[in-house]
């Protein structure tokens, strides 16, 4: 059968078709502590000022400033200590003239008081006496209420990834249940009569499917949930099938191999049957040059390569802003920092390349190394790289030492400026 002509796009446009689409994620309650990695499904308010009183951040004495107006070394001023406060308690007294109340971290800033000393910057006397040689200005060392946050503050955006820090909000004002976006429930199907299942043993020409589990963990991250429906046997019918049913039960599918030229590469010929709206087949990168993408009644079907890496890759690119962008996240890309590329990268690039690498970061700049063997087939690259080196396509290769942008597998980055960072170099 001759081969259908594809066309060919750049790697920036074919993420902006993707980005034209989003889920419709309803809101669920889960609970503060179920609420880990979800994605705030409104925007959250300070019910109350934080802190919600005026309070002294250290262990010390209450005073009013005015009473140290003349104190020095030499003429230290004395106060009676009237009450003795820790965190939890209001004192009842109020402080007057030359009075102090003991007052521990935490705890509310009595009436009368205007400022806190530090317990080791005052001299206690018998007698319930202190005396304190420095003068102390109004305000100093007392937290003031509403400082950190006042009533009312938008605190929390819609779409923010609750991590412990957004749980210490969240707890803070009280919210022990939180509205999320519910996760996409994301199909993973693996076509190929080769695959065995994990705990299967080797037989010849077969290898096992890493592919399924590879894309569930990076679902898992990326916000979803991930079904891993099985494998296929490249079978036309078997595998339109399966991915209709597939597409019934779920929000996306997934499906890795099957989307090349070869004579058992069915996907194309699948998303025709079905009338699914193709996206794109053909982009002008490596790996993963064969990702795909349909439209099939309102949803979208990617379809990545069998290629470990070239799955990986795709995934990382194309799946995760789509996922992102519907749980409405403020980033949905990976982040981008700049690097020194640690070694030549003799390889043509006539399409972009996305190379497996790891970022460390020495005194003044982050380096880049490329890891493992550079082949999309390749997968023990994949459990060493903490990035994917960026080497924008139409050179002759790379030389060690230039600058060269690189997208984080872990951790935040900048947000890569994409289309000018392809569109300058490539
Ligand atoms: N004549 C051409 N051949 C190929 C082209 C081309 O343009 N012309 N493109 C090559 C490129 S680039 C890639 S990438 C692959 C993509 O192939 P498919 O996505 O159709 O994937 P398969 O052929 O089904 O499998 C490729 C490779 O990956 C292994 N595989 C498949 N599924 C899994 C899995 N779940 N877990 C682990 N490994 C898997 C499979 O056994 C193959 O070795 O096509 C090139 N060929
Ligand atoms: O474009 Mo294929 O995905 O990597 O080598």
């Amino acid at each position: 059968m001759p081969i259908e002509k594809r066309e060919i796009i750049q790697v920036w446009d074919a993420v902006k078709k993707v980005l034209k689409y989003q889920l419709k994620l309803p809101l669920e309650s889960v609970t503060l502590e179920e609420s880990d990695g979800r994605y705030l499904g409104e925007n959250v308010l300070a019910t109350h000022d934080v802190p919600p009183f005026d309070r002294s951040p250290y262990d010390g004495f209450a005073i009013r400033a005015e009473d140290t107006a003349g104190a020095s070394r030499d003429e230290p001023v004395e106060l009676n200590v009237i009450d003795s406060i820790g965190a939890g308690h209001v004192s009842e007294k109020e402080i007057k003239q030359n009075e102090a109340v003991r007052i521990m971290t935490g705890a509310a800033i009595p009436k009368g008081a205007n400022a806190v000393i530090m317990l080791e910057l005052v001299s206690e006397k018998e007698n319930n006496i202190i005396s304190i040689s420095r003068k102390v200005e109004a305000g100093d060392n007392i937290s003031v209420q509403g400082e950190d946050t006042p009533e009312g503050t938008t605190i929390l955006k819609k779409g923010t990834r609750i991590h412990a820090g957004v749980t210490a909000v969240l707890a803070t004002f009280g919210y022990h249940t939180v509205k999320v976006f519910k996760k996409p429930v994301v199909g993973i199907l693996a076509t190929g009569t080769e695959l065995l299942d994990v705990d299967e043993d080797l037989v010849p020409g077969k290898i096992r499917n890493s592919n399924a589990y590879m894309i569930a963990s990076q679902i898992k991250k990326m916000g979803g949930e991930p079904q891993i429906l099985g494998k296929l046997p490249d079978d036309f019918d078997e595998t339109y099938a399966g991915i209709l049913k597939a597409m019934e039960k779920t929000d996306l599918v997934i499906t890795t191999g099957g989307v090349s030229v070869g004579d058992f590469d069915h996907l194309p010929a699948i998303y025709k049957k079905m009338g699914a709206d193709l996206l794109f087949n053909k982009i002008a990168m490596r790996p993963g040059s064969v990702t795909s993408a349909a439209v099939f009644e309102g949803k979208l079907l990617f379809g990545l390569s069998g290629n470990p890496s070239a799955c990986f890759v795709g995934c990382e690119l194309f799946v995760r802003p789509y996922l992102l962008g519907s749980l409405n996240a403020q980033k949905v890309h990976l982040g981008a920092v700049t690097s020194i590329l640690q070694k030549d990268y003799p390889k043509p690039n006539p399409f972009t390349r996305f190379v497996r690498g790891r970022v460390e970061w020495n005194a003044t700049a982050a380096a880049a190394s490329p890891v493992g063997l550079d082949k999309s087939g390749s997968v023990s690259s994949l459990s060493e790289a903490n990035a994917l080196i960026v080497l924008p396509g139409g050179t002759r290769g790379w030389e060690k030492g230039s600058q060269v942008m690189t997208l984080l597998l872990d951790g935040e980055g900048s947000v890569w400026p994409w289309d000018q960072a392809l569109k300058s170099r490539s």
